[in-house]
Formats: structure tokens, C-alpha cells, sequence
């Protein structure tokens, strides 16, 4: 999934900032509040040393043992204070910053709902889930970690080396030398060392995706005994995982043996200077133990602000691949409003259609489906039977000059979309159940449950026994967590959740496939009898299934090439009397088998 124009990355952030400035604000006011009190601490100490210690400041009426104490509260205030303004900064940064990844991940989400079809089906699930997931994570680390901890380590240098140069420039100058090489070799390390931990990343992904194919195709795996090969495929990934990690962690102590070298080397001029100066009476004892302190305490912020640095660089790009979802086009709305009644006759006319340009799927299709009657669509692999489909629910729209699709005389286009797929019931080839119970399956399209409509719908779809045979009843889970359903069953409760819709316009794609023959007449009766006034379109292999329809079409290679119904078709030479014959002598064979068997 690679972006396909400039996204302006950093509108997306200030997009989400919008409602969280006064906590951003309130954590970089706080973090200079606590830093300013933390930098009091030393220079109470080296008052007392320079002070009180040598008896000639001790403020007036005061003793040495009263002015220490007044000291050490002092000492107490500073952190009690430097300890309350820490807490409000962190309290600000995590409000703020859960209010920002919450509005990314609501914004992301709401979008997706409402990308169109083709979006999705070109861009792999994995990849979606992984940018609004890890990636709004970064871009959240950066926004409200590394940014604030950034603007912190940098007025606590600003503030410490100031403190320092007022009390001693030589040493401080010192002390400061180092500070470059100290951010520039951290940086330059986590840079180069960036791509190590994003192949590790990758490892990882790789990994997870062995794990999660082989325990879903756990079937397959069983059904063809490749457990020693998927063994082997997972040792594989396994140690190129390890190893990539041992090789990581050997760089890591390379960085931190050598960065406590510096470090330690800066630690050790300082207090050389110091005590050189000190000897010399350059500067006072209290001043010597300010400056180790305020120098151990700018050690490790400028330490770490290298790599927070160089992480910074990763929030780009997960802020352009974030940005590339936003910035993607939902379904237009232009049509909103426009909701006429979905009951009059379905027409095609000079419908063509290709998902490529190159690859023409359907050519001038062109028929009428008179309102309330029952349409079948028979046809090889491939013939674009589904893309018909498709394109009368407006999960794709016909481009212009491809030829029209009206319902009642309107074309679909200017019907609003949803209005339009509400009112078409689908069911389609692979069903798909939500890991819910089978009442809120069936119920999805309602906003209230009722538990004798839902029965109603699924004795309909010849169901209903099958699922009070579970013990949880309609209550029973369906899918990763519960109890998993045979084709034949996911595919019924799927016809029961269409009917709850109520729709003028029923779609069977394919349907009843994992049905047997005779509870897909029995569920075609029950369907005629509650649906009597709707619109029916079947698709189907099986002729027994379509033969009673008011028109059959049979597909090849995207154009139509018999339509009539079954007694016309039967009569003429073609596609539809062959495959008719074939069915049947099948059929035939089989019982005489069963025969046999018996
Ligand atoms: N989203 C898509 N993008 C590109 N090509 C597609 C897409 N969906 C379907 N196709 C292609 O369009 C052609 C027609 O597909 P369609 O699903 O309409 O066939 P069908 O007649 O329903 O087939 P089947 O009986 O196997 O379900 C196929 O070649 C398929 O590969």
C-alpha cells in the first residue's frame, strides 16, 4: 500500500490537537515548573556548604542547628513542589495524549466505514489494522512524549548551563564540549541501527502471520499432515527473529558500553576542573557540589535526547501512512436525499463494466426484471454473474457511458446509497457471521431484537432446529469463540438475517450451494410464500434451483447468451439444456449409486 500523492502529514496532526492544546500546553508549563524546582535543590545545598557550614551567613536570629533545618525544608518544599508540578505534567500529557490517539483511532474508524468497496478490497486487511494501530501509535509517542520531552531536555539544558556559566564559565564550557558529541553519537547510532530494529519489526510481523494462518488453516494442516513442514516454517522465522534480536542486542551494548565511556569521561573533566578550581579557590565548595549535581542531572536527558532525536524521524512515516487513509475519498453523498419507493421493475440497459481497463467484464448487458417476479442467472466461473450484483447495490457504481441501471425508472446512481442497500437483501456466495451470538447475527439489521421475528426468519431459512439443538439456543456464539457452524448452517442464518430486512429487492448469490437439494426447495417455497410481492434474483449452479423462476439468463465470458424461462430453454440448443442434461444424468447416477449401496 504506497502512497500515491503527497499527503500533507503534518495537518493530520494539528487536525487532533485542535481539543488537547490546553493539556499539550499544561504539560510543557508543568515540566518547566517541576525542572526550575528540581534546579533549586542544588543551589539550597550550596548555600548551606558555602553559608552555613562556615558560619558566615546564617540569616539573622537563627542558630547553625535552626539554619539547617530551615535548609532541609527548604530541600523538602523544592521536591514536594517539584513532585506535585511532575504529577501535573504527566497527568496533563496522559489526558491529552489519550484524547488524541482516541480521536485518531475514532476518525480512522468512522472513515473506514465509509471508504468505498474497491478501497478496501485493494488494500490488504492486515496492513489497514497494522497503520491504524501501531502507526497512530507512533505518531501519538511522538506528539505527546517525544515533542514535550524534547522542548523539557532542552530548557533543562538551556536552565542548567546558564546556572552553571553564572557560577563558573571555564568548567561549564567544559562540561558543554562534550554535550555535541554525547547527542551527536546517539543520534547517529539510532539512525543507523533504525533499520535493524525495523527489520526485527518485520520479523515479528512475519512471524505472527505464520502463527495466525497455521492455528486458522488448522483443517488444512491436519487434512494434508503438514505439521512437521509448519513446524519447520515457524523454526525458520523463529530464529531469523532470535537472531536478529542477539544481533540488536550486541549493537545495544556496543552503544551503551561506549556511550558510558563519554559520559563518564565528561563526568570525571568536570570533577578534575572542579576540584582544580576548588584548590585554587576559583570557586567555593558549595559551587564544586552544585556543579557535579547540576551536571550528573543533564547527563542522561542528553543522553537520551539522541535517540529521541532519531526515533522522531520514524513518526513521519507512520504519520504519511496514516494520513494515506484519511486522505482517501469516501462514498459520495451527493444523492442523500433522493429515496424513492424500491418496488417498480429493475432494469439493465447497455450495462458494460471492467474493474481494469483492460479486462472487460461485462459486455451491453441488457434486460428488464419485471417487479415482484423471480430472475435467475445461471453461468460459467468467472462470466460476472457477482459483478451484476455489485454494481445494483452500488458497491461499485457504473462509470458514465457504461450504460444504465434503473429501479422503477431511477437510475440507481441518483438513489441514495445507503437507502438503496438497505433495501436490497443480500446473501451472499460466502457468508459471513460476526463472532456474536446467532440472535444478534440474524438480528443485525434491527435495532431492536425480537425473539419471534428472529425465529420467524430462521424457521424460514430452515434453520431453526439446527440452532435450538445448540445448547445455548440462539444465545449459542458463533465463530473463534463459540461454536462453528457447517456451510450449510452459516449460509441459512444468513438467508434468516436478509429476511429480517424486509426488502423489496432479495439477492440470493450463490446461497444455497452447501444446502442439499431438498432444503433448498423447501427454504425456495417458504421464501415464495413471506415474499410473495419482492423482487427475487438468484444466482445458481444448480438448475433445480433456478428452473422455477419467471426468466432465466445464462452468462458466458460477460455477455448474456440465452434468456427465457426454464420450458423455452430447455427447448433450444445451447449452454442451458447441456448443463440441464448433465445436472440431471448426475443426479440420476447418484441415486441409482445410492441403490447400489443400500
Ligand atoms: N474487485 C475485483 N477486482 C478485479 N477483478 C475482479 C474483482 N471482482 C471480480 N473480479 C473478476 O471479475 C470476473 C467476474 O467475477 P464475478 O465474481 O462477477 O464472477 P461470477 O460469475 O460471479 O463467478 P463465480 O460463479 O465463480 O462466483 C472474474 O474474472 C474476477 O476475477
Amino acid at each position: 500500500m504506497k502512497s500515491k500523492r503527497k499527503t500533507d502529514k503534518f495537518r493530520i496532526i494539528f487536525r487532533f490537537l485542535k481539543g488537547n492544546i490546553r493539556f499539550l500546553v499544561g504539560t510543557l508549563v508543568f515540566s518547566v515548573l517541576f525542572t526550575a524546582c528540581n534546579a533549586l535543590i542544588p543551589q539550597i545545598v550550596k548555600y548551606t556548604a558555602d553559608h552555613i557550614l562556615v558560619l558566615d551567613g546564617i540569616p539573622d536570629g537563627l542558630n547553625v542547628r535552626q539554619a539547617l533545618l530551615l535548609a532541609a525544608i527548604l530541600v523538602v518544599a523544592a521536591a514536594v513542589l517539584s513532585g506535585i508540578f511532575n504529577y501535573l505534567s504527566k497527568m496533563c500529557l496522559a489526558k491529552g495524549s489519550e484524547n488524541f490517539l482516541k480521536s485518531i483511532r475514532d476518525t480512522l474508524y468512522h472513515h473506514t466505514q465509509y471508504l468505498p468497496f474497491s478501497w478496501h478490497v485493494q488494500h490488504q486487511t492486515g496492513e489497514i489494522i497494522q497503520r491504524c494501530t501501531s502507526d497512530v501509535e507512533v505518531i501519538r509517542n511522538f506528539v505527546c512524549r517525544q515533542l514535550p520531552e524534547v522542548f523539557r531536555i532542552c530548557f533543562l539544558i538551556i536552565l542548567y548551563l546558564g546556572i552553571m556559566f553564572s557560577m563558573n564559565v571555564p568548567i561549564t564550557l567544559a562540561a558543554a564540549a562534550f554535550f555535541p558529541v554525547i547527542i551527536g553519537y546517539s543520534a547517529f547510532f539510532h539512525s543507523r541501527i533504525g533499520k535493524r530494529f525495523q527489520d526485527a519489526d518485520e520479523a515479528e510481523g512475519a512471524l505472527s502471520s505464520t502463527v495466525q494462518e497455521n492455528l486458522t488453516g488448522v483443517r488444512v494442516v491436519r487434512a494434508f499432515g503438514r505439521e512437521k513442514y509448519e513446524i519447520d516454517r515457524f523454526d525458520q522465522k523463529n530464529n531469523a527473529y532470535s537472531d536478529l534480536w542477539v544481533y540488536l542486542g550486541k549493537l545495544m551494548s556496543v552503544f551503551w558500553a561506549s556511550g558510558d565511556l563519554i559520559t563518564n569521561l565528561q563526568v570525571l573533566t568536570v570533577m578534575v576542573l572542579g576540584v582544580v578550581f576548588a584548590v585554587e579557590g576559583r570557586i567555593t565548595l558549595g559551587e564544586f557540589i552544585a556543579f557535579l549535581s547540576y551536571n550528573a542531572s543533564l547527563t542522561w536527558p542528553v543522553r537520551s535526547l539522541g535517540r529521541i532525536i532519531s526515533d522522531m524521524s520514524k513518526a513521519g512515516v507512520s504519520m504519511e501512512r496514516v494520513a494515506y487513509i484519511l486522505e482517501a475519498e469516501e462514498e459520495d453523498a451527493t444523492d442523500a436525499n433522493n429515496k424513492p419507493a424500491l418496488t417498480g421493475d429493475i432494469c439493465f440497459r447497455n450495462v458494460s463494466f471492467a474493474y481494469s481497463l483492460d479486462h472487460p467484464i461485462l459486455k451491453n448487458i441488457n434486460f428488464t426484471i419485471p417487479a415482484g417476479s423471480t430472475f435467475a442467472i445461471l453461468g460459467t466461473t468467472g462470466s460476472g454473474k457477482s459483478t451484476m450484483v455489485h454494481l445494483l447495490n452500488r458497491l461499485y457504481d457504473l462509470p458514465e457511458g457504461c450504460g444504465s441501471i434503473t429501479i422503477g425508472g431511477t437510475d440507481i446512481r441518483d438513489i441514495d446509497r445507503q437507502y438503496l442497500r438497505q433495501n436490497i437483501g443480500m446473501v451472499l456466495q460466502e457468508p459471513f457471521l460476526f463472532s456474536r451470538t446467532i440472535r444478534e447475527n440474524i438480528g443485525i439489521t434491527k435495532e431492536q431484537l425480537l425473539d419471534e421475528e428472529i425465529r420467524h426468519a430462521a424457521e424460514i431459512a430452515c434453520v431453526d432446529e439446527s440452532i435450538l439443538h445448540f445448547t445455548d439456543g440462539y444465545d449459542t456464539i458463533v465463530g473463534e469463540r463459540g461454536v462453528t457452524l457447517s456451510g450449510g448452517q452459516k449460509q441459512r442464518v444468513a438467508i434468516a438475517r436478509m429476511l429480517m430486512k424486509q426488502a423489496p429487492v432479495l439477492v440470493f448469490d450463490d446461497s444455497l450451494s452447501a444446502v442439499d437439494t431438498e432444503t433448498d426447495n423447501k427454504i425456495r417455497k417458504e421464501l415464495k410464500k413471506e415474499m410473495e410481492k419482492a423482487t427475487v434474483i438468484m444466482i445458481s449452479h444448480r438448475i433445480t434451483s433456478l428452473m422455477q423462476a419467471d426468466c432465466i439468463i445464462v452468462m458466458d465470458k460477460g455477455e448474456i447468451q440465452q434468456m427465457g424461462t426454464h420450458d423455452q430453454l430447455i427447448q433450444q440448443e445451447g449452454p442451458y439444456k447441456d448443463i440441464y442434461e448433465i445436472q440431471m444424468n448426475s443426479d440420476i447416477r447418484l441415486m441409482e449409486g445410492g441403490a447400489v449401496c443400500e
